[in-house]
């Protein structure tokens, strides 16, 4: 038994409890009527719905849950429910009229769809009620519904199999067109509950009254009652001679007594005139009185007696005879002399059954003899195969059987929401909650308790295991589909993941870690990371065409400024063709400059080295090579070409193979695995593009030049420095999530120099910090105009200086003046005064009175005068020359 479990009170923490909680309903019988609602569907349609003994609200807050909004729902309780939204609830019995006239105030002209009860008289309280039976409170609550439900209506009720139960169903069979009892999983299979869900009510105009009157429904029971207690005798005889064997109680519970457990005094076993019917009914006996207690103490009450009258279930063959005997003599003892006889006639019926045993015995042994390692192996299996159930139960949290949880499997009565009772979901949820091992547990329980089921658990068992492994490929087939899509989805909706995805397969194809430095560190690690992000990025952007005439400036003012030109080139090229045709022009003629400078910045000594033949291979020696390249592509264009004398792009089928060789390179999985495959052809291809396509723009790559230039290198421990414990990594049968993973957080410590660092993080900067080109222009156009005004500005200080009529103050007071004017960036303004002549200055010619520094004359009219007056000029013109 597991310790999860809390047997106490029915085991009442059980997965269901659990999910009320999780759920929030107030008890877990709110999963009766879910599944019952699953079952029969009443509820989604349902406008109108009355909740008899609804306390404390589940099943009040399901139909709030699943009945459509604006729903008129009462629940009615003989305790006070809490406020539920949208629920009317009151205290009262619903055996009283009372009760009826407060619905009809609720409900006033509605009728009701749905009435539902889930009533249990409430045993051993003070209640009036108690009076009350289960098969009454029924009965009563069918009153109320027949007198709210409509015609179709639905009514749900709780019954216990007692021997009332048929003679309520055939009493809702009257009322109703169909009558179904169901236990839904969530109900306790200790429970001698069922569900009886009455549809299509049939509204008969008049009801017999019979119907209602428990006296008359249940009226035969006192017949059977005789034949009941035979039964019950001889039950409870089995029931102590095989205690082992539980025997299902197939006629339902006794009237008001729906507990398992059975206490009875000492006094009534010793009194009663059955002992053995006592034995077989009763759990303990227990000594309460003085008188028991006095027998408690007498000799004859051995302890064996007394551990005996704990647990009578327990009782062996033994402990039987023991107890009979301690009674008889105890009746000895207290002169129950009047019922020697019966005494007599109890100690036979017990000798008798001890010639019953000697004879059972001999026979359980022969069967021993014959059987024994037969049994033996059996139990042993089954042993084993109760633990795997156990086991698989834990893992897959599934219910061996289905039907243990039954339709609940599939349940879409939460309305889309995550099934509950989908275990796969909610083992997870329960499994975090540290549930699991509590629901397993519970399971275990349930299942020794059932141990007939166990002879044919074997086949179960199989089964299940390779319905788990099956499982467990589906999942694993399952989660790698919905990985897949995942990243699909990623590649589609983010921008940053193609750029991590294009990071990733340039890192993939580059597979370089050979250089040794031992003064990188992390940092510089990190350096080298964000740096390639910009050219990732670059490289991303052309392949998904987001090339811009903005990124072209930046791209020609770095290739400008570029030590590094041999690789900026080919990025070059592809985005003049992604470019159109006039552009294009354009970025030739500014590739030109550039190429030229680009040989610049480096030193003759990195020169001469790349020019060796080692170089040719790798590609950094391309500088030469390009420019043959560009010699030759330059006779092709030159037609075209009217401003540029110089042309590196080719057009036509050549110039599409180049711009495939820029792209970058799918990835392929081979191309990794057969890496060092040194017949591969493919192989050189991939690393020249790589090398082509990096070039010096990485750290790694300045920092492998650096050592090959300064000869700290040579190219063999270059290429035996390739082979490392990264180089065999095999990613065959890999699954992807876990390369992916590898991806992130397994890498190779790729050795750069700060040096490195340093120069691409400077080269970035002088790419950031140079302005767009229009500005330069402006820029440029502005200081030339500034140097023009300050030539000016000297020749007429110069024409100054040579006056002879000037004095040498005045000469340098004039030239002040010229020179402040040549280099100030201000335009003075001339103001110039709009003089109206109005009255008497009107036709007057000179400057008008009080008017100093420019000005213009205007008439008032002058406007539309002058232009009337053009008019008329045109118009003569026109008849001369006619
Ligand atoms: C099992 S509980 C109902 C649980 C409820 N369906 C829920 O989901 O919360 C049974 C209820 O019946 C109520 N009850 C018993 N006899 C009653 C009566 N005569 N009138 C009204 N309620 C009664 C009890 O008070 C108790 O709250």
């Amino acid at each position: 038994m597991g310790k999860a479990q809390k047997k106490t009170g029915k085991g009442r923490l059980d997965k269901y409890y659990k999910l009320a909680k999780e759920q929030g309903y107030r008890a877990r019988s709110a999963f009766k009527l879910i599944q019952l609602n699953k079952k029969y569907n009443f509820l989604e349609n349902a406008r109108c719905c009355i909740d008899l003994c609804a306390a404390p609200g589940g099943w009040l807050q399901v139909a709030s849950k699943y009945m459509p909004v604006n729903s008129v729902i009462v629940g009615v309780d003989l305790v006070p429910i809490k406020p539920i939204p949208r629920v009317a609830t009151f205290a009262c019995d619903i055996t009283t009229p009372l009760c009826r006239n407060l619905i009809r105030g609720e409900l006033k002209d509605w009728k009701a769809d749905v009435v539902l009860h889930d009533g249990a008289p409430n045993v051993g309280t003070a209640w009036v009620q108690d009076a009350y039976s289960q098969s009454e409170l029924v009965l009563m609550s069918m009153k109320l519904a027949v007198e709210f439900l409509m015609k179709g209506g639905t009514f749900v009720t709780k019954v216990f199999r007692s021997a009332d139960y048929n003679n309520l169903i055939w009493v809702f069979n009257q009322l109703f067109g169909k009558v179904e009892a169901t236990k839904p999983p969530s109900s306790r299979n200790v429970s001698a509950e069922i569900f009886v869900v009455c549809r299509d009510f049939l509204a008969p105009k008049h009801i017999d009254p019979k119907f209602f009157d428990p006296k008359h429904v249940f009226k035969d029971l006192s017949a059977s009652t005789s034949l009941e207690g035979d039964k019950v005798a001889a039950n409870a005889q089995a029931n102590v001679f095989q205690p082992e064997k539980k025997r299902r109680k197939r006629d339902g519970y006794d009237e008001g007594d729906y507990t398992l457990f059975k206490k009875a005094n000492a006094a009534d076993f010793i009194r009663c005139q059955d002992a053995v019917s006592f034995l077989g009914t009763v759990n303990q006996i227990a000594f309460e009185t003085e008188e028991e207690k006095e027998w408690l103490a007498m000799d004859i009450t051995t302890e064996d007696v007394k551990e005996n009258c704990r647990d009578l279930k327990v009782l062996g063959k033994g402990d039987f005879k023991a107890l009979m005997k301690w009674r008889t003599t105890l009746r000895e003892e207290i002169g129950l002399e009047v019922k020697t006889k019966a005494t007599e006639e109890l100690t036979e019926t017990v000798e008798i059954t001890e010639e019953v045993d000697e004879e059972t015995q001999i026979s359980d042994e022969l069967e021993r003899l014959n059987a024994e390692a037969a049994a033996r192996a059996k139990r042993e299996r089954r042993r084993a195969n109760e633990l795997k159930t156990r086991t698989i139960q834990r893992m897959q949290l599934q219910m061996t059987a289905p039907m243990d949880i039954g339709m609940e499997q599939h349940d879409q009565s939460l309305h889309g929401q995550e099934d509950i009772f989908d275990l796969e979901h909610t083992a997870k949820g329960l499994k975090k909650k540290g549930g699991l091992s509590a629901l397993a547990d519970e399971d275990d329980a349930e299942s020794s308790d059932d141990e007939a089921g166990g002879e044919d658990s074997d086949d179960e068992v199989l089964d299940t295991e390779d319905e788990r492994e099956r499982k467990v490929h589906g999942l694993e087939a399952e989660l790698d589909g919905l990985y897949d899509a995942y990243q699909e989805r990623m590649k589609e909706r983010d921008a940053k993941y193609k750029v991590k995805e294009a990071r990733k397969n340039s890192k993939d194809r580059e597979e370089w870690a050979g250089i040794q430095k031992k003064d990188s560190d992390d940092e510089d690690s990190d350096e080298e990371e964000e740096e390639g992000g910009y050219h990732v990025m670059q490289r991303a952007k052309e392949r998904a065409g987001e090339s811009s005439d903005e990124d072209s400036d930046m791209d020609s003012d770095a290739e400008e400024d570029s030590g590094f030109e041999t690789t900026s080139r080919p990025a070059k090229r592809v985005r003049t063709d992604a470019v159109g045709a006039g552009q294009r022009k354009k970025a030739r003629v500014d590739v030109a400059p550039s190429s030229a400078k680009g040989k610049e910045p480096l030193s003759r000594n990195a020169q001469v080295w790349f020019s060796q033949g080692l170089f040719k291979d790798t590609g950094l020696s391309d500088v030469e090579d390009e420019e043959e390249e560009e010699a030759e592509g330059s006779d092709v264009d030159m037609d075209n070409d009217e401003d540029s004398g110089v042309d590196v792009q080719e057009d036509g089928p050549s110039a599409s193979e180049n711009e495939d060789d820029f792209e970058i390179v799918p990835q392929d999985e081979e191309v990794d695995v057969d890496m060092w495959d040194v017949e591969g052809e493919n192989e050189d291809e991939i690393k020249q593009e790589v090398i082509r396509k990096h070039g010096l723009t990485t750290a790694e790559a300045v920092t492998l030049a650096q050592e090959l230039v300064n000869q700290r290198k040579t190219r063999t421990e270059l290429v035996n420095e390739g082979f490392n414990r990264y180089s065999l990594n095999a990613k065959d049968g890999l699954p992807s999530w876990f390369l992916d993973d590898e991806q992130r957080h397994y890498k190779a410590n790729i050795p750069v120099t700060k040096e490195a660092v340093a120069a691409l993080r400077a080269k970035m900067r002088a790419l950031d910090a140079r302005p767009i080109k229009k500005v330069a222009e402006a820029k440029a156009r502005k200081k030339m105009k500034a140097a023009q005004r300050f030539e000016k500005a000297l020749k007429k200080a110069e024409g100054v200086t040579e006056m002879s009529d000037m004095t040498e103050r005045e000469k340098a007071k004039q030239v002040e003046k010229l020179m402040a004017k040549g280099t100030s960036t201000k335009k003075e303004k001339k103001e110039i005064k709009v003089v109206v002549a109005k009255g008497a200055h009107k036709g007057l010619k000179g400057r008008p009175k009080g008017v100093k520094g420019r000005y213009v004359m205007v008439d008032s009219r002058m406007k539309k005068e002058v232009r009337a007056q053009k008019r008329k000029d045109k118009a003569q013109k026109k008849r001369k020359r006619n």
